[in-house]
């Protein structure tokens, strides 16, 4: 990744006292040299689930190693603001394992450029991505550019995606989200993807400005 936005120079000042924070506690650390690529295989396997038609058999081993797996996990939850899925902005989609895992490519007031390759997990039908996940995708990245935009944060009050082509998996897409048009707390947000030249979707968007507390 060769940028991010600079979400730790937020002011301690503009902390939003609501549910969903301007500054929250963002790290490189948390988790270990290693959790990006713990997260990657977290993803290879969800990936690697979709991909696969298991014997009865594997299907009972995964099954014990993934209860395994989990009970090791049971003792370490902690809050959305600590954990490192989310808050590792050294990683793709910062770390958070719910995103498609993008990367920044430029982000600041005038928008966010990034770059995304869809695969197996992401499948809609027939080798197409799932049109959810693309919406996902802009729903973040859109938000990324109204919170950079106004230097506060905001909730989505509305997200029209219009699916302009089939968005292909296992192919690096290029997606651009930048701020139309602010009018008071309204930030209209424009988005696109692009499998090269092809235009794969279009995103218009209705962020609006929270007020301190507003959770
Ligand atoms: C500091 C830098 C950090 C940078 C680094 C950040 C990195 C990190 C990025 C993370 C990015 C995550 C991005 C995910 C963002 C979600 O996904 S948020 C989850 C999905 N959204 C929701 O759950 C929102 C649910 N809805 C609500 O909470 C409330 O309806 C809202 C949207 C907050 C608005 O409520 P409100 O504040 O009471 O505002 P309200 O007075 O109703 O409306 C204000 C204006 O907007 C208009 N409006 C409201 N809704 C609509 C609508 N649907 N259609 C049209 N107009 C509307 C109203 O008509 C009104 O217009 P005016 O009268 O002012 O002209």
């Amino acid at each position: 990744m060769s940028a991010q936005p600079d979400v730790e120079s937020s002011s301690a000042s503009d902390a939003h006292e609501g549910g969903f924070r301007p500054t929250f506690d963002v790290s490189t650390e948390r988790g270990g040299p290693n959790y990006g690529k713990f997260v990657g295989q977290v993803r290879e396997f969800m990936d690697r689930v979709r991909a696969a038609l298991p014997s009865a058999e594997l299907t009972d081993e995964l099954l014990a190693d993934l209860k395994s797996m989990n009970a090791k996990l049971v003792d370490f939850e902690t809050d959305e603001w600590t954990s490192p899925s989310g808050t590792r902005i050294d990683l793709p989609a910062r770390g958070n394992i719910t995103l498609p895992p993008y990367d920044i490519v430029d982000a600041g007031p005038d928008g966010v450029d990034a770059t995304i390759t869809f695969t197996r997990f992401n499948l809609g039908g027939n080798g197409a991505a799932h049109g959810g996940f693309v919406a996902l995708l802009f729903d973040d990245l859109g938000g990324m550019a109204a919170a950079l935009n106004i230097e506060g944060i905001c909730r989505t009050a509305y997200l029209k995606i219009d699916y302009r082509s089939l968005t292909p998996l296992n192919s690096e897409l290029a997606v651009r989200c930048w701020v139309d048009r602010v009018e008071g707390r309204k930030v209209y947000v424009r988005g696109t993807l692009h499998e090269g030249d092809r235009l794969c979707a279009e995103m218009d968007a209705l962020f609006i400005k929270l007020k301190p507390g507003q959770p």
